[in-house]
């Protein structure tokens, strides 16, 4: 069912969006795309007669517990959203540091049609990761009507994003426009997309990430690796590291991929120099080192200026191109400049060459606005993970969850 069919008057929706954004350390937003885009959906249920129950993850709370092994219910809270998401609502957000007890029930009961209230984080639940029932089921007491806009986090089969929906029949859920969006924004680098295509990939989530990529092997021409990925292939290939982030459980990973690319054809490209630092901090004393040879004392914190020209000559004769994930510390201006030239690389493509570029991911998407260049891609995507196992031709459980 396609929200517009969905009847919403007088109804109390509950709307599982994907506000996991970027956090500085004194809990601003520095980049606010996921609530502009889903701003949509609830604008449109507001205007509809509903009234409008949110609820998020954001980051990885239940990763991170405290020393007495509970939440960090500080740290990791939504509340720092409110004020940016009632400026695109245009309304008052009321928000409850809950998401399934005596206080949220009681807020829901006395929200009416037009108002809007934000749930507490969906991860300060253990129940949620595991997609558990009757965490679920709570949740689906909230409410009448289901709506799934957390393009972002599609690709988790957690309570929020799928086990909720089983507790709505067919006329009682549906997608958000955003995920309408997202769709479309993937067909074209789903069909017949033009060649070469070109995938680049960084980022810090590797585990995640690297089994993805055997997957885009049979997608693209050419993969780009960058970001903190690059170090555990380097690792792989009996490169010296230092304290650069790697995953040491993943070198056989990343060996077979490499292995598994020359039988199939695809390029794969690695950085040949990196920027090091001594501390993950700006200001740290840095060095650019060849790729693999980064000393005990030194972390690999953005790719080098050689690895800049070689990524942005592939870049430059691609055709259609799939970013996720950053090539360094963007955070850091100093360890910003090889994310910031890729970003330069893919918009100049989509100009010059008349390239079919998408960018998704948090970060991704924060870094692409940082370089001023969201504008000068094709498609910005929210979801990092979510777009490339989309891509990877993957039936999303958050998306298989509404069509059932
Ligand atoms: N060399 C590196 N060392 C440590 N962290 C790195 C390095 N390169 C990039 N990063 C970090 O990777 C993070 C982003 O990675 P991530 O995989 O979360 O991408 P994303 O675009 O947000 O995708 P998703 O939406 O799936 O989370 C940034 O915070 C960035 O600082
Ligand atoms: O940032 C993302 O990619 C989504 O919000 C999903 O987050 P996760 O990788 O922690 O599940
Ligand atoms: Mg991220």
């Amino acid at each position: 069912m396609n929200l517009k069919d969905l009847n919403v008057e007088g109804k109390k929706v509950l709307v599982r969006v994907d506000f996991n954004v970027p956090l500085d350390g004194e809990k601003n937003i520095t980049d606010d795309t996921r609530i502009a885009k889903a701003a949509p959906t609830i604008q449109y249920l507001l205007e509809n007669g509903a009234a409008v129950i949110l609820m998020s993850h954001l980051g990885r709370p239940q990763k991170k517990l405290k020393e007495d092994g509970t939440v960090d219910r500080e740290k990791f809270s939504l509340a720092p959203v409110v004020t940016t998401l009632e400026d695109y609502a245009g309304c008052q957000v009321q928000f409850v540091p809950d998401t399934i007890g005596e206080e949220a029930k009681a807020a829901v009961e006395a929200l009416e049609p037009g108002q809007i209230l934000l749930l507490e984080n969906t991860r300060f639940y253990a129940g949620e990761e595991k997609g558990d029932e009757d965490l679920a089921k709570a949740m689906a007491d909230l409410a009448d009507v289901y709506v799934n806009d957390a393009f972002g986090a599609a690709h988790r089969e957690h309570a929020s994003t799928a086990t909720v929906a089983r507790f709505f029949d067919a006329d009682h859920k549906s997608f958000g426009f955003l995920i309408a969006a997202e769709l479309e924004g993937a067909e074209k680098l789903l069909n017949n997309p033009n060649h070469p295509v070109t995938a680049i990939v960084g980022g810090a989530k590797v585990s995640d990430k690297i089994l993805l990529l055997e997957k885009l092997l049979d997608f693209a021409d050419n993969i780009i690796i960058g970001g903190a990925m690059a170090y555990t292939f380097s690792l792989a290939q009996g490169g010296k590291v230092g304290n650069s982030l790697v995953e040491r459980d993943k070198t056989d990973n990343a060996m077979a991929l490499l292995k598994k690319a020359e039988a199939n054809g695809t390029k794969i490209y690695l950085p040949v120099d990196t920027k090091v630092g001594k501390e993950f901090a700006n200001e740290t004393p840095s060095d650019i080192v060849k790729a693999g040879e980064i000393g005990d004392e030194w972390e690999g914190l953005d790719i080098g200026p050689e690895s800049i020209k070689n990524f942005s000559d592939v870049i430059a004769t691609s055709k259609s191109i799939l970013w996720n994930g950053p090539m360094g510390v963007f955070e850091m201006s100093n360890f910003a400049i090889g994310t910031n030239a890729i970003a330069e690389a893919v918009a100049k493509a989509t100009k010059e060459n008349d390239a079919y570029s998408l960018i998704g991911g948090g970060d991704s998407v924060s870094a692409i606005n940082q370089a001023g260049l969201s504008d000068q891609v094709s498609f910005v995507s929210t979801g990092g993970g979510a777009m490339l196992e989309l891509l990877e031709g993957k039936e999303l459980p958050g998306i298989a969850a509404i069509k059932s």
